[in-house]
């Protein structure tokens, strides 16, 4: 099984902190493995996910991507990695309110030619309307503005931007946070179909440990940090 994810040695420290707030000797994300990633508030996931994004970086240790050392390229090269190999869906969705679901999707393939590579032929707005089909909204859903969708509909939206075009790496960020139980088992199954569906890997944070039992495998971020200052569950 190939990696998509390789953490050496990583240290972080925001700038000005008194102690380092990272410190991971080794992790490792296989590629379509479903992985929770668990922790208490400020222990460092979203920093974390920022550095596997790409959107940080550190001096200190590896961060690998695809065979990429993040540190090793330059801005714009990550951010075009970011762009073809990366979906992320926010816990507060990020939907531009009056752009319909379909053209929020649509956006996500605008400016990364890999990811309209792999739609092989179909044009980007069919794709992303089989894609919204998957994942339960209707053909007149699609078409509407993003503010008049259900917090469970627009979050299938976000999804359904993060997963266009088959990137290697889906990172979700609490996406779960607004749902009620049934809502939240749901959109995860429907996320879990459509990541084995396109062999994508999924990051999944949350410092909800009942979700676990959900996941194949997870992590304790203060397990996996060695750091002094790191904050416990
Ligand atoms: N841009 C930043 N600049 C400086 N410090 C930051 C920045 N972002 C986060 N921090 C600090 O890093 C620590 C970890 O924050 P982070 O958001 O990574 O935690 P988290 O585990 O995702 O928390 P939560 O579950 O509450 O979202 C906090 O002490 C926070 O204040």
């Amino acid at each position: 099984m190939s990696t998509c994810v390789e953490l050496n040695r990583l240290e972080f420290s925001w700038p000005g902190a008194q102690s380092a707030l990272l410190s991971i000797p080794h992790l490792s994300l296989a590629r379509g493995e479903r992985v929770l990633l668990r922790g208490a508030s400020g222990s460092g996931k979203s920093t974390l996910l920022s550095l596997i994004a790409g959107i940080h970086t550190t001096a200190a240790g590896q961060v690998n991507v695809l065979g990429h050392d993040l540190a090793q390229l330059s801005q714009h090269q990550r951010d075009r990695l970011r762009a073809n190999e990366i979906g992320y869906i926010f816990q507060q969705f990020n939907l531009l309110p009056y752009l319909s679901a379909l053209a929020n999707v649509t956006l996500a393939c605008q400016f990364a030619p890999a990811r309209r590579h792999r739609l092989q032929g179909h044009s980007i707005e069919a794709a992303a309307e089989v894609l919204l089909d998957r994942l339960g909204l209707s053909r007149s859903q699609q078409q509407q503005p993003a503010h008049q969708l259900s917090v469970g509909q627009q979050q299938r939206v976000a999804a359904a931007r993060a997963l266009l075009g088959s990137p290697a790496l889906i990172i979700a960020d609490e996406p779960t946070s607004a749902l009620d139980q049934a809502h939240r088992d749901d959109f995860i199954r429907l996320l879990f179909e459509a990541c084995e569906a396109q062999d994508t890997t999924l990051l999944f944070v949350t410092h909800d440990a009942t979700l676990a039992p959900h996941f194949p495998r997870t992590i304790e971020l203060h397990e996996l940090n060695q750091a002094s200052g790191a904050a416990h569950v």
